[in-house]
């Protein structure tokens, strides 16, 4: 305790942290100024075309820099240390140092000093004294609660948690940043070493989607280097938790980055929607990656012997089984990927026919003809028709589309490449050929590209975008030389400097894809320096190898909660992770920030029935409001969402849900269609599976025994639906409840 008491510590905190803030505000006004001035001198410079294209470069730089300062506000202080020996340091999201004497005015939160603000307890101080956590309002310190850890202190503080403050506020669409008040067990994990696999396992609502986000922006702090050339990479489920999460890094100053879902991880294919799960499950086993390499082979010289070609001039070349095997063979020594083999097989193939055809004719015995003719004769065949049409049959380009689409909509096809799965299991997967992706057909679709390579061949489509494209850069460019260069134009259309638009155009398509984030998003086969993948329950066995492909340092982040998982069979991280990751380092969260302990107990019992010796994450609040679960005749069910919705939205700010069975939501968005305008679009409607890893203040979760027929996937997805309420939850059912819920 102070010597002053309470109250006048309090008070002196609070003008000293006003007093940092202060000098904070006008350094960071003083960097706008800096960084305006510069921008200003850059822009001034004058110089031929090449060089004003990388003054802007640099001007783009000081740009980021000043919306980096500009953007700042109070937020960037949250906290102090006061140290044993006096010493003091305040936390914030940036580190800043005073300009003048060069001490630190505020130590970036990943900073080695900032760990002890996030782990120092009483019992181990880390030769902390006292630590604040202080609140903002624009410029203004509106509060500051200081947690006494002094030798022998007993952790009294001076004012209410920021933790349970964070906890309490009612939600909004978009994740924040919990920069402020991470947790010990939640520190270590985001501050673990980027060697190997690291798999967190954490119950509903222990912050593991936060860690991850916020170990992102540690890893590129402390290894900025390394991951600035190699980019880090984040899997979420599905793109509207993309959407859910997209403010928390840009907020903790990282947007670089790559945010995506299985829906967009490969480059130039968008998959919409999911499978059914049975779908799903099948297309994810790995023995589809078998099935995949066969459906490769199928298209490469897989020709019954003797293979004849008739050429343009009429003569006629046949060739054996031996020589087509000897060819084989040799393609597969080229090892390369399919079509990026493509060039070879030509090759190989028209010297093939060339020496055929050299060795026989006019003679009516074959002798030894000499490689250079050879070579010579092969490059007149280039122009046959015929034998272009031949290549094309025996080594034709394929694109991953192509492949995969095929694959799943022959069902002959599909026994030949997939003898390993059952008639059951093909009937499952088989589909018309003009359908669209989902989700489970991307790591189908990565699988293939991986084996075919690069497509020589863009569609038609491609390349007029791509011509496109061209000519509105050449424009661009023109337009830049117009304006930037003074000199003249000689003859040929190059200018006195020396720069034709077409080169000028070239250079600024580099510059626009320099970002390491932008770089990788549109290019096939980039492998990432670390990969962190959220909700990592729900990978099958081939979208893991779709990830593993992208980190071979395997240096992983995988976060999950395995009670959670869709998957139709019993799930544990060793069965789901091993076969392809061979080592792992496991870590557990166990406290859960969300769902409120009433909640939670009636969760706790649905997870008793998936898994008896799980132990549900200790809530760290309680509402004293339990849960509703209320009989609701079948044409009520409208009117008592709607009247819930109501009085939730009119009082409040906060975030409503309706969750049901995917069958269900047509109906149940008609039920708030008569809301007053502003109140409906409010409203968040999905099933337990889209709903995963989102929350929201109010859940109303309606016919959770819809489905009569359930299996431990359903019960895992109850789970999931019970634990996304922060405030109140509402069950309403007129089917009977299923023996989950039922005391
Ligand atoms: N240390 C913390 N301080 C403040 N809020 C926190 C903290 N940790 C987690 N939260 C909040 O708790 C809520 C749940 O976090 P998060 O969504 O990351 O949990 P999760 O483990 O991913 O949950 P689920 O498995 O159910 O998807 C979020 O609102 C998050 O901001």
């Amino acid at each position: 305790m102070h010597p002053l008491g309470r109250r006048t510590a309090t008070i002196l905190d609070r003008l000293a942290a006003q007093s940092r803030l202060d000098t904070i505000r006008s350094t960071v006004a003083d960097l706008v100024a800096s960084e305006s001035a510069r921008l200003a001198t850059v822009l001034r410079e004058s110089g031929d075309a090449v060089e004003l294209w990388d003054r802007d470069a640099r001007a783009d730089h000081h740009r980021k820099q000043l919306s980096r300062f500009e953007n700042a506000g109070g937020g960037l202080l949250f906290g102090h240390l006061g140290m044993r020996d006096g010493a003091e340091w305040y936390i914030g999201r940036m580190g800043l140092f005073d300009p003048e004497t060069r001490d630190p005015l505020l130590v970036d939160w990943r900073a080695p000093l900032s760990r002890a603000f996030y782990t120092a307890t009483p019992l181990h101080p880390q030769d902390v004294a006292a630590r604040s956590t202080i609140g903002t309002r624009g410029w203004r310190v509106s509060s500051v609660v200081t947690e006494d850890l002094a030798a022998g202190g007993e952790g009294s503080t001076t004012g209410p948690s920021a933790l349970m403050a964070a906890v309490s506020h009612h939600r909004t669409d978009r994740m924040s940043d919990i920069v402020a008040t991470i947790q010990g067990e939640q520190d270590r994990i985001i501050r673990a070493g980027l060697r190997g696999a690291l798999v967190v396992q954490g119950g509903p609502g222990t912050g593991k989607t936060a860690v991850a986000l916020h170990r992102a922006a540690y890893v590129l702090y402390e290894h900025r280097d390394r991951l600035a050339r190699e980019g880090v990479l984040i899997v979420g489920p599905n793109p509207d938790f993309l959407g859910y999460i997209s403010e928390v890094l840009p907020s903790l100053g990282e947007d670089s980055v790559v945010l995506t879902s299985l829906h967009t991880l490969l480059p130039g294919v968008v998959a919409h929607g999911e499978d059914e799960r049975d779908v799903a499950e099948v297309k994810g086993r790995l023995d589809l990656a078998k099935a995949i390499d066969s459906a490769v082979r199928r298209r490469e010289i897989a020709v019954r012997a003797p293979y004849v070609v008739t050429l343009e001039s009429e003569q006629t070349v046949r060739i054996e089984s031996k020589e087509l095997a000897a060819l084989r063979t040799r393609m597969r020594r080229s090892r390369r990927s399919h079509n990026e083999a493509r060039p070879v097989f030509e090759r190989l193939f028209r010297e093939l026919v060339a020496r055929m055809l050299l060795s026989t004719a006019g003679r009516s015995v074959e002798v030894d003809v000499d490689q250079e003719d050879v070579e010579d004769f092969a490059e007149e065949l280039q122009l046959d028709d015929r034998i272009a049409a031949a290549i094309d049959e025996l080594w034709p380009i394929v694109s991953p589309e192509e492949l995969v689409s095929e694959l799943l909509s022959d069902e002959k096809i599909l026994a030949a490449c997939a003898p390993m799965l059952s008639d059951d299991d093909r009937a499952i997967i088989v589909r018309p050929a003009s359908s669209g992706w989902t989700a489970s057909d991307i790591p189908l679709l990565d699988e293939a590209a991986s084996l075919l390579g690069e497509d020589p061949r863009p569609g038609m489509r491609a390349r007029a975008r791509e011509r496109a494209e061209q000519e509105r850069e050449l424009e661009y460019a023109q337009g830049v030389l117009d304006l930037y260069s003074d000199t003249t134009t000689d003859d040929d259309g190059t200018r006195a400097s020396g720069v034709t638009a077409e080169q000028l155009a070239a250079r600024q398509r580099q510059d626009e894809r320099s970002t390491v984030a932008e770089r990788a998003e549109g290019e096939v086969g980039w492998t990432y320096g670390h990969v962190i993948v959220d909700e990592a329950q729900e990978l099958t066995p081939l979208a893991l190898r779709a990830v593993l492909r992208r980190c071979p340092s395997r240096s992983l982040t995988l976060v999950g909660d395995i009670n959670q998982s869709s998957a139709a069979h019993g799930a544990d991280w060793d069965t789901l992770l091993r076969p392809q990751l061979r080592s792992y380092t496991r870590e557990e969260l166990t406290v859960n920030y969300r769902t409120p302990s009433e909640i939670m107990d009636l969760a706790a019992r649905v997870l008793g029935h998936i898994d008896a010796t799980q132990k549900a994450p200790t809530s760290i609040r309680s509402t004293g409001e339990q849960p509703e679960i209320l009989r609701v005749p079948y044409d009520a069910m409208s009117d008592a969402i709607a009247e819930r919705a109501e009085a939730f939205l009119t009082e409040s700010e906060g975030t409503f849900a309706v969750i049901g069975d995917a069958e269900l939501l047509p109906r149940l968005r008609s039920a708030v269609s008569a809301l007053p305008p502003g109140l409906s679009e409010r409203v968040w409607f999905g099933s337990p599976r889209a709903a995963k890893g989102l929350e929201f203040d109010v859940v109303v979760l309606v016919e959770p025994g819809w489905r009569s027929e359930r299996g431990v996937a359903e019960t895992r997805e109850l789970y999931v639906a019970l634990t996304r309420a922060t405030q109140r939850l509402s069950i309403l059912h007129s089917t009977p409840l299923p023996p989950e819920l039922t005391p």
